[in-house]
């Protein structure tokens, strides 16, 4: 095969692996599929091969396809489940305007994917919205309470728990129906645990908020994105392949033209052979000689001409493939960067700005492998904001957003640069201290804590000071990352015990 052809392979082989791994995770069996075509390529680069592979992996973009329909009629129902059984409680009352209009958006555009997590974060957010009224009614007023619609059944601890179970259990129901990388497996499993494992209705609005994360990363425009790039793909490959197939039989044609073209000068060489032998007089030769030269030189003609030709088509589809072949790389690279922006947009919390849980699992696992191999100590620190239901509860849920905005910030003024912060979920902050003694993290922390302590923070014009409680624990270099984490949090928990407001560190 021609170099130019070998250099179309070489992209084509570039372009295709580049898709797997942005497959991966998606759909096993396209995984496969694509990877036993890449094996095919790199075996035989015969046009043959590669159109059979191709034919493999249309069926499976089409029951991708199909597996995407079905998850979006159960999560259209879900949905819908979730606004009905939070608005049938008998402590909550949902804005039927709202209501309505959400369910009407539902209806219009469940099958866009790209529009899964607004229609999700609107659903949790009015669904959290009518929670979180119903709980600040215990502190409303007399009227109010006298005017309450549904009257028969007051909140008490049970109906929460029954509030949480029912809603718990439809979110987890919903998650069930998402598909993740395999490095969120982990989260979603303790998601599942929490929603199913906890009655206590003030661990929704943080549980709601890494629902949302998750399913953003999950339903997130990638998916769409990915099956109408897997489409477009197909059909590109299969238009390259048609080249490919093209030029093959170009190049079958070219060395037909040439053995005729031999075939042709023998006969003229034997025939002049014999005339020459036959001939009498000098005359009659050099005619004859004459004769022969001019078909020789048209049958050389009519051959450069054609070979001409068949150049002039081989170049034109070489460089028709080749830029079929820089489009899907092109194509391949911006997904690749659209997809990176979502999963830092899915990285981050949006609240305070900082890092998330899912960046703290994204970073902790590879931090810790390093610290054991190259046994550098590692500390990490969970700190948590003291009282905070009491300030929700005072002041109201924004001005407790506010003071979650402001604490990490000052957590920030006492951290060094390689000191890694990140919002955990609710009002728990973790900091992991790279190549750090249990001392230096000691001290570190007291920074930290003081930072926060001697801050007055403004509520509606009243100075109060907030204070956090921290738990530290030093890597022993073997431990599993839960086994370092428990230690933290236990650690936390005598903080809170001796009166918060203190760093409580491993002994
Ligand atoms: N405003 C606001 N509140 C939140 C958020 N996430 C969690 N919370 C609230 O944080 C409060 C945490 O309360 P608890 O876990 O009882 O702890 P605490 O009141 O801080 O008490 P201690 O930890 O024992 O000092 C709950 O009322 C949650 O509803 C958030 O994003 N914004």
């Amino acid at each position: 095969m021609d170099p130019v052809q070998d250099k179309t392979i070489e992209s084509l082989l570039k372009t295709i692996s580049r898709i797997s791994m942005l497959a991966e995770g998606n759909d096993p069996e396209l995984d496969t599929t694509l990877q036993s075509i890449r094996g095919n390529l790199g075996r035989s680069q015969n046009a043959e091969v590669v159109q059979a592979s191709l034919k493999t992996l249309e069926p499976l973009v089409l029951k991708y396809d199909e597996d995407r329909l079905s998850r979006a009629q159960t999560f259209r129902a879900k949905l819908l489940e979730l606004l009905d059984v939070v608005d049938d409680l008998p402590t909550t009352q949902m804005p039927t305007k709202a209501k309505k209009s959400l369910e009407a958006d539902i209806r219009k555009h469940w099958q866009t994917s790209s529009k899964w997590p607004e229609l999700l974060s609107k659903t949790i957010q009015l669904v959290s919205e009518t929670l979180k009224q119903q709980s600040s009614e215990k502190n409303s007023s007399l009227l109010g309470r006298l005017f309450r619609r549904k009257t028969d059944r007051m909140p008490t601890p049970e109906n929460n728990s029954e509030i949480m179970t029912h809603v718990s259990h439809t979110l987890a129901a919903l998650l069930t129906n998402i598909t993740l990388p395999d490095i969120y497996r982990d989260q979603l499993m303790d998601i599942k645990h929490a929603l199913t494992g906890s009655s206590d209705i003030n661990h929704l609005p943080a549980l709601l908020d890494e629902v949302i994360t998750l399913i953003m990363i999950a339903v997130g425009k990638t998916q769409e994105d990915l099956t109408l790039y897997l489409n477009q793909l197909n059909q590109q490959l299969a238009s390259i392949n048609d080249s490919l197939l093209a030029n093959y039989k170009a190049q079958k044609s070219i060395s037909s033209h040439r053995k005729q073209l031999g075939e042709t000068f023998q006969d003229h060489v034997n025939n002049t052979k014999s005339d020459v032998h036959n001939a009498t007089d000098l005359n009659s030769l050099k005619q004859l000689i004459n004769d022969r030269m001019h078909t020789i030189n048209e049958a050389m003609t009519l051959f450069q001409n054609s070979m001409q030709e068949q150049e002039k088509q081989a170049a034109k589809s070489i460089t028709q493939l080749k830029n079929k072949v820089s489009r899907m790389e092109q194509d391949a690279t911006q997904l690749r960067s659209s997809m990176q922006e979502k999963i830092a947009q899915a990285l981050s919390d949006s609240l305070t700005g900082l890092p998330n849980r899912a960046a703290y699992q994204d970073t902790i696992f590879p931090l810790l492998t390093s610290a054991a191999q190259n046994k550098q100590q590692l500390c990490i620190a969970v700190c948590d904001v003291d009282h905070f239901k009491v300030i929700n509860d005072t002041w109201g849920h924004l001005t407790g957003d506010k003071v979650l905005r402001l604490v990490p910030r000052q957590m920030q003024t006492a951290l060094k640069k390689d000191h890694l912060l990140f919002r955990y979920g609710g009002e728990e902050f973790v900091v992991i201290f790279p190549m750090t003694s249990l001392d230096q993290a000691f001290e570190h922390c007291q920074n930290i804590r003081n930072a926060v302590a001697s801050t007055p923070f403004n509520m509606n014009g009243e100075p109060i000071s907030v204070t956090i409680s921290i738990g530290l624990s030093l890597f022993d270099g073997k431990e599993s990352h839960d086994e370092l984490f428990n230690r933290a949090d236990k650690n936390l928990y005598q903080a809170k015990q001796q009166g918060r407001n203190k760093v409580i560190r491993d002994n």
